[in-house]
C-alpha cells in the first residue's frame, strides 16, 4: 500500500515540475516567549517588500501577540482550513500591501495533530498560487518543541531572537543546541539592546559557549541588533510597523542592515545550491519529517 509519504512524494514531484518557484524560507524563532520575535518578523518583511520582494509572512505562532494583531488585520480561517480542505489557499491569504502578504497560519503541533485528514492533492496544487513569493518568513512558536524543530529544520535560514537577559540568552542557547542538529548556519538576532557594543559581548559570549560544546561544524553568525526603543514598543500597540512609522529612526536603519544582511547571505547561497522549491515541498519537508 502506498505511504502517505510516497503520495506526497509524487504529488510534490508532479507540481514542483511544473513550476519555478525560488522563495526562500527564512524562520524566526527564539528559546523564549515575548523576545520580539514577531515584531521582527512582521518588521523584516515589511523592509523586504519595501525593497521590492515579493514576501508572505506565515504565523506558526499562536500565542498572544499574533501577527494579525501586529498587522492590524481580521482573520476567520487558518492553513488547517486549507489542509482540511475547508477552504481554499487563496481565500485565507491576507494582502497587507503591494508584495506582502499574510499567511494565518497553526502551530505545528496543530498541523501534525490532523495531517492523516489533509487534503494534500488539493493543497500542493493550490500553493502555486505563492510560487511567485521571493521570501516566505516564518514566525514560529518559542522553546524547542519537536515540532518547531520540524519548521526549523525546513527553512533555508533560522534566525534565533534574543535579548540580553541571561534567562532568554540560556534558552536561545538551548534553540540554537537543538537546531544545530539539522542546521550548520544559524543567525543571532540581539533585541532590546543598549548598542552595538552590548549586542557583540553578548554574541561572543553565546558563540564562545557554542564552540565549545557544540562543535558539529556548528557556524553562528550575529545578524544584527535592535534597540530597547520605545517607538517599537508604541508601533506594536498602535498595531503599525516600526518601519513605516519611523523609517529613518535608529531602529529602522538596523532593521534595513538586518535585511541586507540576509539577502546578501542568501544570494551567495543561491549561487551555490540553486534548488527549485515552493511552499507546497516546504510542508512536504515538515510533513514527512514527522
Ligand atoms: N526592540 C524593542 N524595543 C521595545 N519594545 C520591544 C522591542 N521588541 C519587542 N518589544 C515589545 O516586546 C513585546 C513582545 O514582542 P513580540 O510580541 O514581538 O515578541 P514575541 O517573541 O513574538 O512574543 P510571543 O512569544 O508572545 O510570540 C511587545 O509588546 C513589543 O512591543
Amino acid at each position: 500500500m502506498e505511504t502517505q509519504a510516497n503520495k506526497l512524494q509524487e504529488l510534490v514531484g508532479s507540481v514542483s515540475s511544473k513550476t519555478h518557484s525560488r522563495t526562500k524560507f527564512i524562520a524566526i524563532t527564539s528559546g523564549k516567549g515575548g523576545v520580539g520575535k514577531s515584531t521582527v518578523s512582521a518588521n523584516m518583511a515589511n523592509v523586504l517588500s519595501n525593497n521590492g520582494y515579493k514576501v508572505a509572512l506565515f504565523d506558526a505562532d499562536i500565542g498572544l501577540a499574533n501577527l494579525d494583531v501586529i498587522l492590524n488585520v481580521r482573520i476567520d480561517k487558518n492553513i488547517l482550513h486549507v489542509l482540511k480542505g475547508d477552504c481554499s489557499l487563496s481565500d485565507i491569504i491576507v494582502p497587507i500591501k503591494k508584495n506582502l502578504l499574510l499567511i494565518p497560519g497553526e502551530s505545528g503541533d496543530e498541523i501534525l495533530k490532523y495531517s492523516e485528514q489533509f487534503v494534500y492533492e488539493r493543497f500542493l496544487e493550490e500553493t502555486k498560487v505563492l510560487d511567485d513569493v521571493d521570501f516566505m518568513i516564518i514566525d514560529t512558536g518559542a522553546g524547542i518543541g519537536e515540532h518547531i524543530q520540524l519548521f526549523l529544520e525546513a527553512a533555508d535560514e533560522v534566525v534565533v531572537v534574543t535579548v540580553p537577559d541571561p534567562a532568554a540568552i540560556t534558552d536561545a542557547y538551548a534553540t540554537i543546541k537543538i537546531t544545530s542538529k539539522t542546521q550548520s548556519y544559524i543567525h543571532v538576532l540581539l533585541n532590546m539592546t543598549k548598542n552595538e557594543k552590548e549586542a557583540q559581548l553578548i554574541f561572543d559570549k553565546i558563540n564562545k559557549v557554542a564552540e565549545a560544546n557544540i562543535g558539529n561544524g556548528l557556524k553562528l553568525n550575529l545578524i544584527g541588533k535592535l534597540p530597547e526603543d520605545k517607538l517599537i514598543s508604541k508601533s506594536i500597540k498602535q498595531r503599525t510597523l516600526f518601519t513605516n512609522d519611523a523609517p529613518n529612526s535608529l531602529a529602522s536603519l538596523d532593521m534595513k542592515r538586518i535585511v541586507n544582511n540576509l539577502v546578501y547571505k542568501l544570494e551567495r547561497k543561491v549561487l551555490k545550491t540553486d534548488t527549485s522549491k515552493g511552499f507546497g515541498s516546504f510542508f512536504k519537508r515538515i510533513i514527512e519529517q514527522f
